[in-house]
């Protein structure tokens, strides 16, 4: 099988994801950040009614007038607790913000501009205008109106207007799942007395950390040995539990102990390829499970979260409904690199500024994919594409940046 390029296979893999996404319905408390499944409508108008926005007297305009007035409080309304008569001439009402306007009012006088009398008078120093410090019914929003899309984030705001909307809960995208295996019989989790033959099992803690930051809930399958029947078995179980998108860890290659294809064959997987054009990473492998997408991602750690990034968040962010993520930006390249061969490479580097205020990629000098150490000191990947020639300090180049 020829080697695949990585875009053709960013678009073969986004292609297995079905075409409906999964959607659940959440309280409001617990919706922040998540992507809405349906246009928001409001349930009722706000303001439900005419009401103050300031603390005073409601009142009629033509009884104020430029010089003082002396006017009558015939009675109180309060937010939550209207005033159920009418005002007449030279009659107002003490008022309260939120409050709603009675009827007769057309205008509230702020608190500042009045003087409180003995017996229930006032002496207003201001005329306000008709409709001043009055909040018309309907002026946020009326009945039936969408003010929150389908595809929107629910950010504080957003949460803030559906709860005003009425809505107890909503309909949003379903977190992706992802369940995540590792195998080898040389892997040992974090903490363990590794024996001679055996290392620590790392991918799965990156591995799960990006998808955690691209909104999926992880199931973490653990480490399964090199035994077809066990991982086969632990394929069909993720696959039975309905999860969206089974990573698996290591056994990629050709190796005689590389069974995962094997095992995802036996579990019923529809290979879709195998193989890509890409450094590192290359053993990459993807197919379908019934709903489920596989992939199968290469055991050495580097090429496992490089392959993460540029394949398993996107698929996750299609899934979840969120925007893609464009890492993508131009810099110069801090050091001159050699012609490139026929697989795109990732080449982990360093980000800093020069004297200009330019971006400058510093790829370092070793690239083993199984050094964990340079990884986590890089910033960014130096995208090599595939034939290209050798370049100079100093050239542009485009990166992805890692964080
Ligand atoms: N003859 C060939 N050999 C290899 C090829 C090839 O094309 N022909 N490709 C190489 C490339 S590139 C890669 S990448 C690796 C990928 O191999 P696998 O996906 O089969 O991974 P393993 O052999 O299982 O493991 C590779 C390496 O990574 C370690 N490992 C595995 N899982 C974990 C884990 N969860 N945490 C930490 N480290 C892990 C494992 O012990 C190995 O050292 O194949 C090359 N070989
Ligand atoms: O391409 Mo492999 O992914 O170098 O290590």
């Amino acid at each position: 099988m020829a080697l695949l390029p990585v875009d053709e296979a960013l678009r073969r893999l986004l292609a297995l994801a079905p075409a409906e996404r999964r959607t659940e319905s959440v309280s409001l408390d617990m919706a922040h950040g998540r992507i809405l499944a349906e246009d928001v409508r409001a349930l009722l108008t706000h303001p439900a009614f005419d009401n103050s926005a300031m603390d005073g007297y409601a009142g009629r305009h033509e009884d104020f007038s430029k010089t003082a007035v002396e006017l009558t409080v015939i009675g109180q309304s309060a937010a939550g607790r209207g005033f159920t008569g009418r005002l007449g001439a030279g009659e107002v009402v003490r008022i309260f913000t939120g409050a709603p306007i009675p009827e007769g009012a057309d205008c509230v006088l702020a608190q500042e501009d009045a003087e409180r009398l003995a017996n229930d008078r006032i002496r207003a120093h201001f005329s306000p205008p008709k409709g001043r410090h009055i909040r018309p019914k309907g002026q946020d929003f009326a009945k039936g109106d969408v003010i929150v899309h389908a595809g929107e984030s629910m950010t504080p705001a957003r949460l803030t207007v559906a709860a005003a909307m009425n809505h107890p809960s909503l309909s949003v995208v379903a977190r992706p799942k992802v369940a995540i295996l590792a195998t080898g019989d040389e892997l040992l989790p974090p903490g363990s007395q590794p024996g001679p033959d055996q290392i620590i099992a790392s991918n799965s803690f990156g591995v799960g950390a990006i998808a955690r930051e691209n909104g999926a809930d992880i199931i973490d399958l653990g480490i399964i040995g090199d035994d077809k029947t066990a991982i086969t078995e632990a394929v069909r179980q993720a696959v039975r539990s309905g999860v969206d998108v089974l990573v698996t860890l290591g056994g990629a290659s050709v190796g005689d102990h590389d069974l995962v294809q094997p095992a995802l064959l036996d579990a019923g997987m529809v290979l879709d390829f195998w193989k890509i054009a890409m450094r590192p990473g290359k053993p990459l492998m993807v197919g379908s499970l019934g709903k489920t997408v596989v992939l199968g991602l290469p055991g050495n750690p580097v090429s496992s979260l490089v392959c993460s990034y540029l394949f398993l968040e996107p698929i996750l962010r299609h899934l979840g409904g969120l925007p893609a993520n464009n890492r993508l930006v131009s810099a110069q390249l801090g050091e001159a690199l050699p012609a490139n061969d026929v697989r795109q490479d990732y080449i982990r580097g360093r980000l800093r500024k020069n004297d200009n205020g330019d971006r400058i990629a510093d790829p370092f000098a070793r690239q083993d994919s199984s050094m964990m150490r340079v990884f986590a000191q890089a910033d960014c990947l130096i995208i090599r594409p595939v034939g290209a020639p050798a370049a100079e300090a100093g050239a542009p180049c485009e990166i992805m940046l890692l964080s």
